[in-house]
């Protein structure tokens, strides 16, 4: 395949992570804004695939409103992208662990941005630890960030857009984990295989609403979740080997993505299920 096809700079080889091309840069230039006048929510932004998102949001027209829990510094940074965008910005702190946390990130949000149109549930952890000693508060804490957390926000988010009458669309970070296990990650995989379902099922209530539900399913990609385990430069030469794309993605593979699936290009698109793995799922041999 032409390696100039995997990026939108062409003198970018795809074998190389750094040089990867960020949303913003030259390159994106003169593009169509998507998002224009749009009213975006992402969780666990404060970092990784969330904050990249958030930018690359704002950076096709958006405003933004992020959720994320601890990383103070990181929220702000997420915030100066968006401001940087020329869009507005705002960043509220919870758990998304709490369920009073959803109808409180929404609230806040419609009342600094003026309503919601598009909802990215994206907070997650990953702790990963072998199965047969797995304490019970990881496998809760996991469960009840990444699935019983995004139940809350979707629902908080759904019933702000059929508050507001015109539709909207929901966006969850799922996994291709949803599909192949992980030995370290049994407490992790059910979440997320949780999230493609949460949308398959919404995709349906919502649709009478002109909601529109999709899962994205990111394969590996370089973030704080995966920094220790991909510390191990065996492991990580293994799993770069597993992608005929030759790379392990970055965040900023995920805007993309997201983009379309917020923007009216996918007006017609609900219940769906994207992988965005640089082909790794389908490479069995
Ligand atoms: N990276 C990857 O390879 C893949 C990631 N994914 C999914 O993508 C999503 C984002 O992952 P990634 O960017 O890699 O992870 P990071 O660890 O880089 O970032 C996670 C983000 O979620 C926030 N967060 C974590 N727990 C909570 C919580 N209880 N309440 C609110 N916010 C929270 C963090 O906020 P703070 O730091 O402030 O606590 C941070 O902003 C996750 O759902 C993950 O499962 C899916 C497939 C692959
Ligand atoms: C955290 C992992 O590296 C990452 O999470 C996922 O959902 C992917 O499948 C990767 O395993």
């Amino acid at each position: 395949m032409d390696s100039s096809l995997a990026s939108p700079k062409a003198a970018v080889t795809i074998t190389d992570n750094k040089a990867h091309p960020k949303p913003g840069g030259a390159e994106y230039e003169g593009r169509a804004m998507l998002l224009e006048g749009k009213k975006v929510l992402v969780t666990g932004a404060s970092t990784g695939i969330g904050r990249a998102v958030a930018i690359g949001c704002a950076q096709h027209g958006a405003d933004v409103a992020i959720n994320y829990r601890s990383d103070d510094a990181g929220a702000e940074e997420a915030i100066a992208g968006i401001e940087a965008a020329g869009r507005k910005g705002v960043a509220i702190k919870g758990d998304v662990a709490d369920p009073a946390a959803a109808g409180e990130f929404v609230a806040k949000s419609v009342e600094a941005l003026g309503g919601v149109d598009v909802f990215v549930n994206n907070a997650g952890i990953c702790p990963f630890h072998a199965f047969l000693d797995m304490p019970v508060e990881t496998v809760t804490r996991t469960m009840n960030v990444n699935l019983l957390g995004a139940y809350f926000m979707v629902q908080a988010a759904a019933n702000q857009m059929v508050a507001q009458g015109n539709g909207g669309s929901i966006i969850a970070m799922s996994s291709i984990s949803a599909l192949v296990g992980g030995e370290f990650q049994t407490h992790y995989t059910p979440t997320k295989a949780g999230v493609l379902s949460l949308m398959q099922s919404t995709a349906i209530a919502l649709g009478k609403h002109k909601i529109r539900c999709n899962a994205l399913l990111p394969g590996t990609i370089l973030t704080e979740i995966n920094k220790d385990d991909l510390a191990d430069t065996e492991k990580r030469e293994y799993m770069e080997s597993r992608v005929p794309l030759g790379r392990l993605g970055q965040p900023e593979d995920m805007v993309g993505p997201t983009v379309f699936l917020a923007s009216n290009l996918s007006e017609y698109v609900t219940g769906a299920a994207m992988l965005v793995d640089g082909g790794a799922f389908v490479n069995l041999q």
